[in-house]
């Protein structure tokens, strides 16, 4: 049986340094007799699931095999090899200097500072590697020998990072596992100015160029202006933002002396970085997160500040964090406790607001307006307090504004110049116009960063529509989605009752499916997407969602995204859309679409393609194609599926009824019950039904689908289950199977759709 041991850095920095001593004063001692320290064992990290955030104060688990426990006479234990296993066995393995601490040049007396710092031999051990790997990395790496000498000549606290919430990769087993050759030639970011640190980050996320976004804006933050970036979905706003913000962190600590705890407590975070949804905020916390845990002795604090999650313990990340990224509803309600916050965020940095249409025009607009008067409002005795040195150094609040969609007159407005013109993506020209004003600029005109105006969408994206009678549309999609086997898809509906409804009529078919929408409790929420986007899971994996995952969500290999309801804005469509052919790669984006839908379609995609559309045609004049390519569902294989979506529709709208009716009732019996009063559901359901009219149809039909039968829900359940179980046949006599135009080799290799029997012409467009 393997030993295990809980991982806390925190508790394992005082561990070390109690064993350390008792080390010492044995020294030598303990080998010989074959008896090993805990912290001499070889332990190899457990692999846990991703999210642990409400796992307080847990932080990992380390596995070792073959040892045997020594009780001590006080009560301690030591570990040797089990017998018959030679104890390098479970030693972990040395570096050459294991036994001095490299501390770096520094005036100070090292034994006073080790103290505080003292790092467990395992910290050693990783430093040395990292260092080590940095000094390869530097002979490939032209542009960073220059930075490096600089660097090697300045002490860098290396501390633990307590409370740090999503920082990637910490376990010390991963960073042994780090190969070498892991890294890429990052030259092509040499123009930026960037730190050796982010140098190393970059190669070993393989980022070996900047994205056009990263190119312009980066430089602009670091000079230190405002900017408002625009790029195409999936195109890397996130780091062009992230970069200049740990740059920022890297540059103020290397001008700090060692903190002490007090000021390490009373430290206010760099950045402030505000996103429309939960997962966003999320995924920008664990891309900024990557950054930093791939930046040697980089130790940035990240706080994670969304609803859904523990309020004590985001406050406690809060007061150590360097970096607060989140939604405006908590990140308000966690300001507003009063209990000084406001102050603290007041000296950020950076102010970044991502998605930012969104975010300034939708259901966020009064937590926005409020941290944003909160941050410039001057608090009463701010000047009596304000640390003179502090406030003089410190350069005016940057802020950040990115999306995929602007206007580009925006700068105009961002300036509050002159009034909007010409046709906007936006929906709420109003709203957005009062905020921009809201928004304080320190610098009269924002850099405007537009790198792609032709177009918001990725250069590989294809996009198609599929029509389909109204009443078709489930039949619609189930078949679209089997034409593209091992896809990796995301579904966007217009409502939450039809991401219900969907995913449980995809389920019923036997799909791997998952739910993502606002009702959803948030572990749920980031279950749903951690399954979907999870490299393991299955390639054929669908995620039914509404708008909540329109924006900014980067889930890596979605090569599909499908809008069961035309989109109700055309910024709605570019960001749903933007969910695939991300960072490069390529995606198709389909609309299925009914007939009275197609005139709204052409009106969305003659905005979207506006410009395209124009070009290509005449220049001047106004565009007149819809640029979606329209896709020919084969009518056999509507024809062939309708027997199984007729059945499973009936499983999932009984399901559904039945659902309804339950929750009527136990709302209904309890509210008789707080009434005093009998309940009786005929009597109930029959005053019901009088004096209706419209909808009565529809209730009738939910009545009847809760009152099917347990043992008729199996029956249609065992007949669907026998139509699942066989292809679906287009076209081919079973007994002469070379009759159907079957490619056998194809099959034979695997190849081909699964799905069907038959020749079947691809979806190709
Ligand atoms: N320089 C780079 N080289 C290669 N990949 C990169 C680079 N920068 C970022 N990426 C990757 O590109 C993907 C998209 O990045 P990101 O999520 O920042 O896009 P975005 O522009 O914010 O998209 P959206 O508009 O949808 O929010 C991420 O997976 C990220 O890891």
């Amino acid at each position: 049986m393997g030993q295990k041991r809980a991982r806390d850095p925190k508790a394992q920095v005082a561990e070390a340094n109690k064993r350390k001593k008792a080390v010492k004063s044995d020294a030598g001692s303990s080998e010989d007799h074959g008896s090993i320290a805990v912290d001499d064992l070889n332990w190899k990290e457990v692999a846990m699931p991703d999210r642990m955030e409400d796992a307080e104060g847990f932080f990992g688990l380390e596995e070792i095999e073959g040892v045997e426990i020594i009780k001590q006479g006080d009560g301690g234990v030591h570990f040797k090899a089990k017998s018959g296993k030679p104890t390098q066995s479970i030693l972990k393995p040395r570096s050459e200097d294991d036994g001095d601490e490299w501390n770096g040049f520094s005036d100070e007396d090292s034994s006073e500072k080790s103290t505080a710092t003292e790092k467990t031999p395992a910290q050693t051990e990783v430093k040395e590697d990292k260092k080590s790997k940095k000094d390869k990395k530097k002979e490939q790496n032209k542009a960073k020998k220059e930075d490096q000498k600089s660097k090697e000549q300045k002490p860098k606290a290396s501390k633990p990072a307590q409370g740090q919430s999503i920082k990637a990769g910490l376990g010390f087993a991963a960073l042994d596992d780090i190969e070498e050759d892991d890294s890429v030639d990052v030259s092509a970011w040499d123009g930026l100015n960037l730190s050796p640190e982010i140098f190393t980050a970059l190669s070993k996320m393989k980022f070996s160029s900047p994205s056009a976004i990263q190119k312009a804006s980066i430089p602009a933050i670091l000079d230190g202006h405002d900017v408002v970036g625009k790029a195409s979905t999936g195109s890397g706003k996130t780091l062009a933002f992230g970069i200049p913000i740990i740059e920022h962190y890297l540059d103020k600590r290397g001008k700090q002396e060692e903190q002490s705890d007090q000021a390490e407590k009373n430290k206010a975070p760099i950045a402030l970085i505000l996103s429309p949804t939960r997962e966003l905020a999320h995924q920008l916390g664990k891309h900024i997160g990557e950054l930093i845990a791939n930046s040697p002795d980089t130790n940035a604090r990240i706080a994670l500040i969304t609803g859904g999650m523990s309020i004590q313990k985001q406050q406690r990340q809060l007061a150590t964090a360097d970096i607060v990224v989140g939604t405006p509803g908590r990140v308000w309600e966690i300001l507003s406790t009063g209990t000084g916050l406001i102050r603290k965020m007041q000296k950020i940095q950076f102010l970044v607001v991502d998605e930012a249409d969104r975010l300034l025009s939708e259901g966020h607009f009064k937590e926005m307006e409020d941290i944003l008067n909160a941050l410039d409002k001057k608090q009463a005795g701010d000047i009596a307090d304000m640390d003179q040195e502090e406030e003089e150094e410190r350069s005016p609040r940057q802020t950040l504004v990115f999306s995929a969609t602007f206007h580009k007159d925006l700068q105009q407005k961002l300036a509050g110049k002159s009034r909007w013109s010409g046709d906007d993506m936006l929906d709420n020209k109003a709203s957005m116009e009062y905020l921009l004003k809201k928004l304080n600029f320190h610098e009269e005109k924002p850099r405007f960063i537009d790198v792609n105006p032709e177009s918001q969408m990725a250069i590989g994206l294809k996009e198609g529509i599929v029509e389909c009678p109204a009443m078709e549309k489930d039949l619609y999609l189930y078949s679209v989605l089997l034409y593209y086997p091992k896809n990796r898809t995301l579904v966007f509906t217009n409502s939450i009752s039809a991401v219900r409804r969907i995913t449980q009529l995809l389920q019923a078919l036997q799909l791997p499916v998952f739910a993502l929408h606002s009702n959803m409790a948030q572990k749920a929420r980031l279950r749903s997407i951690e399954r979907f986007s999870s490299p393991t899971a299955n390639p054929s994996s669908i995620l039914v969602a509404t708008d909540v995952a329109a924006r900014g969500l980067d889930i890596k290999g979605v090569n599909c995204v499908i809008h069961y309801h035309v989109p109700r804005t055309a910024d709605a469509y570019v960001h749903r859309s933007g969910r695939t052919a991300r960072a490069g790669e390529s995606g198709k984006s389909i609309l299925i679409c009914a007939p009275d839908e197609v005139v709204g379609v052409a009106r969305l995609a003659g905005k979207i393609h506006a410009k395209k559309a124009r070009k290509a045609d005449d220049p001047e004049g106004p565009s007149k194609k819809i640029p979606l390519e329209s896709l020919d569902i084969d009518r056999r294989v509507v024809a062939r599926l309708r027997p199984r979506m007729g059945l499973a529709k009936k499983i999932t709208d009984s399901t559904i009824a039945k659902e309804k009716v339950n929750t009527e009732d136990n709302w209904l019996r309890s509210a008789a019950e707080d009434l005093g009063v009998e309940y009786d559901s005929d009597e109930f359901d029959q005053s019901k039904g009088r004096g209706r009219g419209r909808g009565g149809g529809r209730e009738r039909r939910e009545k009847e689908a809760s009152e099917t039968s347990k043992s008729e829900m199996a029956g249609l359940r065992a007949e669907l289950k026998q139509l699942l179980s066989q292809r679906v046949n287009i076209g081919v006599s079973e007994k002469y199977l070379t009759a159907g135009r079957i490619d056998i080799d194809a099959l034979l290799r695997g190849e081909g759709n699964d799905a069907f029997l038959g020749h079947l012409d691809p979806l190709t467009f």
